[in-house]
């Protein structure tokens, strides 16, 4: 399916349901809740369901092979349709999959014309499948094929929907500053300092784990890092050069500093929002100096300096260390944020719960004919109670169409409180006067009755 078919058969999900809050009803008593207080935020909604959307994009691409492996319904993922080879000397290929052993869909990236000689290197992917890390993308495995008609080596990743490199994220629309040094008399820092120390952290975080585990990264450059949530950066495509220039780890000491280098080289590009910086280093320090703090400044230095025996990532974790603690309480707000949101949902989960009982319940076409089902006794008053919350109408006859009511209505009867509610016969000539504790167990027990009968 192509882009547009998709468009044309998926209507646009409505991301905004409602509106925000109006001022004069945002001073509310504390008893009181506006509908926003029932669901998440709109804005993670909307991002969530971005994600999900483009998880389940399909395309019917008659160039792609239908089965690879254990993976099938390629989706391209790639942006450029002009292929480097300077990052992995071969032209690199990335597709959205499903796996299906389990169902899930991952990441293949697929090394083009590349014939493995040495079925040692494969092995090397089981000290990267050993990793598990918040900032490095996870490998799965890495197979040989002939499917797309040539010699390809495929790694499979985890799949981070609607992932941006921080090239794309920090460098694309901003082709023609990469050229040029940002002038000294300029509005000011491009990328915000604190987001920079939170890139660090996640980094130096990360390449601390790779290079404890005897490997190095290889990777730290903008195209190789994405961004997969607000500030939230995974060092992709690790173990990829590993197998393509095996050499049984003997230079592992040199790539660990050289780590080291191109972290400091990719922090001073984002400084200076240029990638053409590392060339002016003196320049670049300059510019750093003047826009950011001496701590900033320092760490970068260090990471720059010459490869020494006693230069680590650990020195770096030591000199950031009131960053890290700074990175740690975002990540805790942040996680409270999340829960907070994630608790709103649960309260629905409760009501979609209750309705789906509803539903079970009323209007049943087998007990069409059996008076005792719905217009006796706890049927009959569920079905009153029902009228009672979706069906009520205003003095002129119109349809009251109001959430709150819905939500309040269901959310006593999920208590079971003692509050009492008339309810009123369709023809008006009975009413009964119940509590919602009592209605409560009726549909309880006329739900596990029809749960009974099998
Ligand atoms: N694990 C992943 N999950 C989800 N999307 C990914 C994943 N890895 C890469 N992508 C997406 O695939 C696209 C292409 O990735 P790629 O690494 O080829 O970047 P690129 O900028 O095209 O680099 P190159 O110039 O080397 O091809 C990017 O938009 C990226 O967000």
């Amino acid at each position: 399916m192509t882009e547009i078919e998709f468009q044309k058969n998926f209507s646009q999900l409505q991301y905004h349901l409602y509106t925000s809050p109006l001022p004069h009803v945002s001073n509310l008593h504390p008893h009181q809740k506006t509908i926003h207080a029932f669901f998440m935020l709109d804005h993670l909604r909307e991002e969530l369901q971005r994600k999900n959307e483009s998880t389940l994009k399909t395309v019917n691409d008659f160039n792609l092979p239908e089965e690879l492996h254990v993976y099938h319904s390629l989706y391209p993922l790639d942006q450029r349709q002009e292929k480097s080879i300077k990052i992995f000397g071969y032209p690199s290929w990335v597709y959205k999959s499903v796996c299906s052993v389990d169902g899930r869909v991952y990441c293949l990236r697929r090394i083009e014309g590349f014939r493995l000689t040495n079925e040692i290197a494969m092995s090397t992917i089981e000290n990267w499948r050993r990793i598990r890390h918040a900032n490095i993308v996870s490998i799965r495995e890495a197979f040989t094929t002939k499917a797309f008609g040539d010699h390809s080596l495929v790694f499979v990743y985890d799949y981070h929907p609607l992932s941006q490199t921080l090239f794309d994220k920090h460098f694309s629309s901003s082709s023609l500053q990469a050229n040029n040094l940002p002038q000294s008399g300029g509005t000011g820092v491009v990328v915000p300092e604190t987001v920079l120390w939170s890139y660090i952290t996640q980094l130096a975080s990360a390449i601390k784990t790779i290079h404890s585990s005897g490997l190095a990264a290889r990777m730290i450059e903008p195209t190789k890092i994405l961004s997969t949530n607000k500030n939230r950066i995974r060092i992709n495509c690790c173990g990829i050069m590993d197998m393509l220039t095996f050499d049984g780890g003997k230079n592992i000491h040199h790539f660990q500093q050289e780590d080291l280098i191109h972290f400091g080289q990719l922090i001073i590009s984002l400084a200076c929002n240029s990638l053409s910086s590392v060339l002016n280093l003196p320049k670049s320090i300059d510019y750093i100096s003047r826009h950011y703090s001496p701590d900033f400044k320092n760490v970068i230095l260090y990471l720059l300096n010459k490869p020494t025996p006693t230069k680590s990532v650990d020195k770096v974790i030591a000199m950031i260390g009131p960053r890290i603690l700074h990175e740690i309480n975002s990540v805790h707000h942040y996680n409270d944020f999340l829960e907070s949101e994630l608790s709103q949902e649960l309260e629905n989960g409760r009501l979609v719960r209750l309705l789906c009982k509803f539903g079970f319940i009323n209007e049943r076409p087998e007990f069409d004919m059996d008076p005792s089902w719905s217009e006796t006794g706890d049927r009959y008053l569920i079905k009153l109670f029902r009228d009672y919350v979706f069906h009520q109408v205003d003095e002129n006859g119109y349809p009251v169409v109001d959430m709150a009511h819905v939500l309040m209505c269901l959310n006593k009867l999920d208590a079971g409180v003692d509050e009492r509610i008339m309810l009123v016969s369709r023809d008006e000539q009975s009413c009964l006067i119940v509590s919602y504790k009592e209605i409560k167990n009726c549909i309880d027990s006329a739900f596990r009755d029809l749960s009974r009968r099998k």
